[in-house]
């Protein structure tokens, strides 16, 4: 079985690398730009006769014969998929259009990592796969949002209109090692904060929920997904939810109890509840590890 994993040099590419190469006959084909990834996190398959990294930016396409794509290629810290907003457009529509041509070719089955963005500042809560969003299209966020939107919508018509097999996963927030210490994600700029004694930034009004999930459950919900018969979408997440307040109090706890906590302003368009629904994920993944 040859895998490719777009995006493989980021936080949840290479630990899904990790997996795969453990299986001793994939084949792994990496394919990403280095703009968030680094080659470092994958630094011990370099050389592996099973093992191949491309420098390859997939708003243009690619051309490599694969049984499996792990599509996961797009900056997910809103710091920098906001940072060249066009691009992120490009990367989700262009780069998941090149993405669906090449599984089209190949008869390949293709997995979607979209996000919980796509349900926006959410109207319902937790969140169902059935629940269709508020989201603010011409926003700051609007780029990532809409165009994990895009991109849903792009594999749904791969899917009816020529049969391609189709998984798409709704990510929430997700940490864990090898995350990069400038982020921009709350978990490590919690975390770095606390070691640096420098204030930790809580985004006001800091009653605003997030429920994150560890790396390595993010992964294993990825290949049960790949490998299970359900197109998806299915949301993929830890349904422990948390403040922004209750967050910074627990990494000043942890880390240093001398930290100061300081109260600054928000970004716009910030989701101010968010927390996964996994009844889906549960029937269809089984249970998740604890
Ligand atoms: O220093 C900070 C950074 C962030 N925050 C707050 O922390 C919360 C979480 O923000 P993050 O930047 O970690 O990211 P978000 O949860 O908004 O989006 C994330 O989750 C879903 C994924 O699919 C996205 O890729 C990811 O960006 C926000 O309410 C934000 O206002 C702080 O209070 N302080």
């Amino acid at each position: 079985m040859r895998i490719l994993v777009t995006g493989g040099a980021g936080l949840i590419g290479s630990h899904l690398v990790d997996k795969l190469m453990e299986k001793e006959k994939s084949e792994v084909i990496v394919a990403d730009n280095y703009f968030t990834g680094s080659k470092d996190n994958l630094k011990k398959w370099i050389g592996h006769p099973r093992f191949e990294l491309i420098r390859h930016d997939i708003i243009r396409p690619l051309f490599v014969e694969v049984d499996q794509i792990y599509h996961l290629a797009c900056p997910a810290s809103p710091i920098f998929y906001k940072y060249n907003s066009v691009k992120t457009i490009k990367t989700n529509v262009m780069g998941t259009l090149n993405m669906l041509g090449l599984a089209k070719r190949l008869r390949a089955r293709i997995l979607f990592t979209s996000t919980s963005e796509v349900y926006g500042d959410s109207l319902e809560h937790p969140q169902k796969e059935t629940y269709w969003g508020n989201v603010n299209p011409i926003g700051v966020r609007s780029c990532y949002d809409e165009g994990k939107r895009m991109a849903e919508t792009l594999m749904f018509d791969y899917h009816r209109q020529y049969g391609i097999e189709i998984r798409i996963a709704r990510i929430f927030n997700t940490y864990g090692p090898r995350m990069n210490i400038d982020d921009g994600r709350v978990v490590s700029n919690f975390i770095a904060q606390a070691i640096r004694n420098e204030p930790l930034t809580v985004q006001l009004p800091g009653t605003q929920t997030r429920s994150f999930c560890y790396v390595l459950d993010l992964v294993d919900g990825l290949t049960q997904l790949m490998e299970g018969t359900d197109t998806g979408p299915i949301n993929l997440g830890n349904p422990g939810e948390f403040t922004m307040n209750e967050l910074a109090k627990a990494v000043q706890e942890l880390i240093n109890p001398e930290v100061q906590i300081s109260e600054v302003e928000n970004t716009p368009d910030d989701p101010r509840q968010r927390k996964p629904d996994i009844t889906k994920a549960k029937e269809r993944l089984g249970v998740p590890r604890t």
